[in-house]
């Protein structure tokens, strides 16, 4: 089996992913760790020197390489995987996968990401948490329609990592 963790930037997917996986006793999988890797770059350069678009292209075509794969493997996807190309297509209709939304409120996302933004592309550039959670608001407004597709919406507000892994494993076991 599979296990997909989606949602925004700062939700908790690779946190939470990897506390999942080693209760499981199964792999750990990052999605922008493993683009990385593969393209021998970090995202925020992959952005800089490539584009956004390409970016993309080869997000969607390490996503299927990897859940195309045999091995049981938890998975923490980029913030705009479910976003782009037939990702989130790919993603529900396959039987081997259960996805898991971790849904947060925006300024929770706000709080968590201002003092982490240097490494997010995509939101580096704002200078002040107001100016942080306008534009989560927007993003968020665009992007709920395709996170809200996965199996499971988990409600990660004002929650321990704990009381979080343990709700995910009740939708498992
Ligand atoms: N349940 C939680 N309560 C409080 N803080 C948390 C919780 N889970 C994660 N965090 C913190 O929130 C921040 C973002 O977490 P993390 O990097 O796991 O998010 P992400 O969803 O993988 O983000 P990205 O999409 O940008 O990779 C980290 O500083 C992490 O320690
Ligand atoms: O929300 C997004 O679009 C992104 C989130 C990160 O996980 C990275 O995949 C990249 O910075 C883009
Ligand atoms: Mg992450």
């Amino acid at each position: 089996m599979k296990i997909i963790l989606l949602g925004y930037m700062g939700s908790g997917k690779t946190t939470l992913g990897k506390e999942l996986a080693t209760s499981l006793n199964y792999n750990f999988l990052d999605l922008d760790d493993y683009i990385s890797d593969k393209e021998h770059s970090s995202i925020s350069h992959l952005f800089q020197s490539k584009g956004e678009i390409y970016f993309r292209r080869k997000e969607t075509q390490y996503l299927n390489e990897i859940i195309n794969s045999t091995e049981d493997v938890v998975i923490a996807l980029g913030g705009g995987t479910p976003c782009y190309a037939n990702n989130m297509e790919s993603i529900i209709s396959n039987p081997e996968i259960k996805s898991f939304y971790l849904k947060l409120s925006i300024p929770i996302l706000a709080k968590r990401l201002f003092n982490e933004r240097a490494n997010r592309p995509l939101i580096s550039h704002l200078n002040s948490e107001e100016e942080l959670m306008e534009y989560i608001g927007k993003h968020l407004f665009e992007r709920s329609p395709y996170y809200s597709q996965a199996h499971h919406i988990i409600n990660a507000n004002d929650k321990e990592q704990q009381a979080i892994l343990e709700e995910l494993l009740t939708h498992l076991i």
